[in-house]
């Protein structure tokens, strides 16, 4: 199987393992209810979220919807571009691709996002995020870095 078979099939198991989760968090818990899972670190939070990024443009379903589309063409023709060429390069591609299906996939269904993961940083309490918001977000980080050193690495070869 060509190798950006693969990152497709990575972006297709994050959808699946978000939506799951969505699933069961929406179907077995009330709005508000938490479960303990790391005493004053991590809870399970039924939360929901009409907006963005810490519950920015609350209600901006069709932004949202337009927005996220713009994305996943962006990150296809990436893809399809750098996909073939590094392996490496075409995972961060997949963690976003998913982590945007899952959470649009929630938008089109409810105009609303279900998040779970709450996380107590310290005295902070983090945003209540899901998996969609942790693969983007890992996805989004390991593009900077990944083109912060390529950038590098280019200019030291144009030293020699
Ligand atoms: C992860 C991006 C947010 C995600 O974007 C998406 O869906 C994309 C595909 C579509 C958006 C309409 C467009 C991106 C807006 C950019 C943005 O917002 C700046 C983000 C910076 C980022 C650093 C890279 C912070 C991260 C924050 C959080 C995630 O921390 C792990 C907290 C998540 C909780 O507020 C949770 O309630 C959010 C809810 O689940 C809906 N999620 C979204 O809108």
């Amino acid at each position: 199987m060509k190798i950006i078979k693969w990152h497709y099939l990575l972006a297709a198991l994050i959808i699946i393992f978000d939506q799951v989760t969505k699933y069961i968090v929406a179907a077995s818990m009330r709005i508000g209810e938490s479960i303990e899972v790391v005493p004053s670190f991590l809870y399970l939070t039924s939360h929901r979220n009409a907006g963005a990024a810490f519950g920015i443009l609350q209600g901006q379903r069709w932004f949202f919807l337009i927005i996220t589309i713009v994305v996943i063409a962006v990150v296809v023709y990436y893809m399809q571009q750098y996909g073939t060429l590094s392996f490496t390069f075409g995972i961060p591609l997949a963690l976003v691709l998913g982590g945007a299906i899952g959470n649009f996939i929630d938008r089109m269904l409810f105009g609303e996002v279900v998040d779970f993961v709450d996380v107590y940083l310290f005295a902070y309490n983090y945003p209540i995020f899901n998996v969609a918001d942790a693969a983007l977000t890992v996805g989004v980080v390991w593009l900077i870095i990944g083109m912060f050193l390529d950038e590098r690495s280019r200019k030291k070869e144009e030293a020699h």
